[in-house]
């Protein structure tokens, strides 16, 4: 699957909507027993949650983008197929969610790509299922002191901390992410499988049993002047950084 959403691959209700889709018809077409993720979209991998669908939006909208979000990590952490990021560009938040959800992460070796979740650089906070997922993948204090820090980890850093399984130079990722699936598709499906079961449910079960109270934790949190403060100031940010 290749994001093509320009100019940055941010996850807007409609992306997520036609990503959850388009996982669902892999995950049910039984030829298909992987998925490579990467992007169309030169230096960018995603740029994680469309910030304006967070923005003086009604309450509704906030629902309806949460309970999107919510469907696409269940549907890739809780996928049966071996699904590999090839990160090729930058994953800020919601993008790194999606790359820490899959069972393998190649990142291109270019240090001025960056992944992490940033959340508290935003005055926002990183919701307890993705702490749980990056937690799965880079062990608590890791994921401690970057969460709190927000930190945006650039390539060669993401390896050290095992947030990237591993670095290789741009124009040999899809090469490596195909050897890579090689070579966990060589396994029996079934076991394979189960075994993924056995390591990622309990945390996909924590979200499907607290989804309702998580969209309005959501709403509730997002709704807030402060918050809402927050992130105009970001994207004002954003904006005058470009001129
Ligand atoms: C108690 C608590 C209970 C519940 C809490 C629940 C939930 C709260 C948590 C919600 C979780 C949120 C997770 C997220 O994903 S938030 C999004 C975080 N993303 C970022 O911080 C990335 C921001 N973007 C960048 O850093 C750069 O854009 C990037 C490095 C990706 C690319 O840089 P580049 O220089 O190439 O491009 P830009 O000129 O910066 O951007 C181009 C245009 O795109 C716009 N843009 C960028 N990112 C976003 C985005 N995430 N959403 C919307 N729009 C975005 C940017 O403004 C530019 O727009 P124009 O100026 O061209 O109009």
């Amino acid at each position: 699957m290749k994001f093509k959403s320009p100019p940055v691959n941010s996850l807007s209700l409609e992306f997520l909507t036609e990503f959850s889709i388009g996982l669902e018809k892999l995950e049910n077409n039984r030829a298909c027993r992987g998925v490579i993720i990467t992007s169309a979209v030169p230096k960018i991998f995603s740029s994680g949650l469309d910030i304006t669908e967070m923005c003086g939006k009604s309450v509704e909208h906030y629902g309806e983008f949460w309970r999107a979000v919510q469907e696409m990590w269940l549907r890739l952490y809780g996928s049966n197929m071996v699904t590999v990021a090839a990160v090729n560009g930058s994953s800020p938040a919601g993008g790194c969610l999606i790359a820490l959800s899959c069972d393998y992460r190649i990142m291109a070796e270019n240090p001025k790509f960056s992944i992490g979740l940033n959340e508290a650089q935003l005055g926002i906070v990183a919701p307890f299922w993705f702490k749980d997922t990056f937690v799965n993948v880079v062990g608590h204090r890791i994921a401690e002191r970057s969460l709190q820090l927000g930190s945006l980890h650039p390539a060669p850093e993401a390896q050290r901390l095992g947030l990237v399984d591993e670095l290789v130079p741009e124009e040999k990722l899809m090469e490596k992410a195909a050897a890579v699936m090689a070579q966990w598709l060589a396994l029996p499906d079934h076991a394979r499988q189960l075994t993924k079961t056995m390591m990622r449910k309990a945390v996909l079960d924590r979200l499907v049993a607290h989804r309702e109270e998580d969209i309005k934790n959501f709403i509730t949190f997002v709704s807030k002047e402060s918050i809402q403060k927050s992130l105009r100031m970001y994207m004002e940010m954003l904006k005058k950084r470009k001129s």
